[in-house]
């Protein structure tokens, strides 16, 4: 090596996992999806080769989790999981988080800093959004993938480093390719592996266990007691088709949580987006039959929508317009424009 490495001296990333049963007690891992089985049994076939993995999948499913896991069930798992979202920086800060400078590379380097490649040696490095990647910092990152090495902004001595890559992305990175904006090379070089992280709606075999799961967390975390849970917030938790899914199940029980009164969960708490989506439960994959203007679109859907909510209220305007947060005569003008049955 190099430069030598104190992994002493390292600023360790705050880990919220620390071995693997942690993991098994902060998530849901315990399936009964069989397709999320096959996922989990592929993390852990791949976790002990040092293969470049890329996880696949949409916001939400857990790709980040799934990078924990393969981390923790692999030989690196002693070590650290230093987790980057390359979409959270610009072109030139991503640079600096992931290689590192020197005192004085630039304005405002006032003291040398570590980047994320050093923290990351002898573990696991996460690359979240890499699709989210400019085409010049993938020539950078394709570099320091092939020869293990790197230099700090500021510095001509090259570093050896150790890590194990794990990329994650929700986007089309072979459109990408095909647009010119992700370069095929570096496609090829990231995903020796590729794992698809099944969306929630593709494995709801879960969703009683992750329910309660998070109910139990939510509680836990904010101090609550659930005794009684209405009907139709447990019919709408079993029914909707989660388009963010993980982290939107978990966002909807907490706001449910925190919202309870005298531990009760009303189906009042529900989003207003949630109802929606409830009249159109299959509303992302809807084969739509023709093309119309916007403008006649959204009058189709906000007037089915008005209708739905008048219906559960039994035709009452001035508590629908309460629960639309809209005026009684902005309701009443509604009615009267779309024909609507009271
Ligand atoms: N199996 C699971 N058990 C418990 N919680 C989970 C599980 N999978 C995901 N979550 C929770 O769901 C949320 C989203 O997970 P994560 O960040 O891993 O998704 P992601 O696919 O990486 O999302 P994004 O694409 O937006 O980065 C997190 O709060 C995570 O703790």
């Amino acid at each position: 090596m190099n430069q030598a490495f104190n992994k002493k001296n390292i600023a360790i990333e705050p880990m919220d996992v620390k071995d693997i049963d942690d993991m098994h007690k902060k998530f849901l891992l315990n399936t009964k999806s069989p397709v999320f089985a096959e996922t989990l049994r592929y993390c852990e076939k791949v976790a002990n080769s040092n293969s470049n993995v890329l996880l696949i999948g949409e916001s939400g499913t857990g790709k980040e989790v799934a990078a924990k896991y393969i981390h923790l069930c692999s030989q690196r798992a002693s070590n650290d999981v230093v987790a980057v979202n390359c979409s959270a920086f610009t072109e030139t800060l991503l640079e600096s988080e992931l290689f590192g400078y020197e005192q004085g590379a630039f304005t405002g380097a006032l003291k040398a800093k570590k980047g994320k490649f050093e923290l990351a040696h002898e573990g696991t490095l996460f690359l979240d959004e890499i699709g989210d990647t400019s085409l010049l910092t993938q020539v950078k990152l394709l570099r320091v993938i092939e020869t293990k090495k790197f230099e700090r902004i500021g510095s001509n001595t090259p570093m050896l480093i150790d890590f194990r890559l794990i990329c994650a992305t929700n986007k089309d990175l072979e459109e990408n390719i095909l647009n010119a904006t992700f370069r095929e090379d570096f496609f090829y070089r990231i995903s020796t592996i590729a794992i698809r992280i099944p969306p929630l709606r593709e494995r709801k075999e879960d969703l009683m266990d992750m329910i309660n799961f998070f109910l139990e967390q939510s509680c836990i975390e904010n101090r609550r007691e659930i005794t009684y849970i209405e009907p139709e917030v447990n019919e709408f938790l079993y029914n909707y088709d989660y388009p963010g899914n993980v982290r939107e199940l978990k966002n909807t029980i907490d706001r449910l949580v925190i919202l309870s009164e005298d531990g009760v969960i009303k189906k009042d708490n529900l989003p207003i987006l949630h109802s929606i989506a409830r009249m159109k439960p299959s509303s992302t994959s809807n084969t739509f039959q023709s093309i119309i203007s916007l403008k006649e679109f959204r009058k189709n859907t906000e007037s089915k929508y008005l209708q739905w909510v008048l219906n559960q209220v039994n035709g009452n305007v001035a508590e629908a317009a309460r629960r639309l947060d809209i005026s009684s005569r902005q309701l009443f003008n509604k009615i009267n424009e779309y024909g609507l049955q009271k």
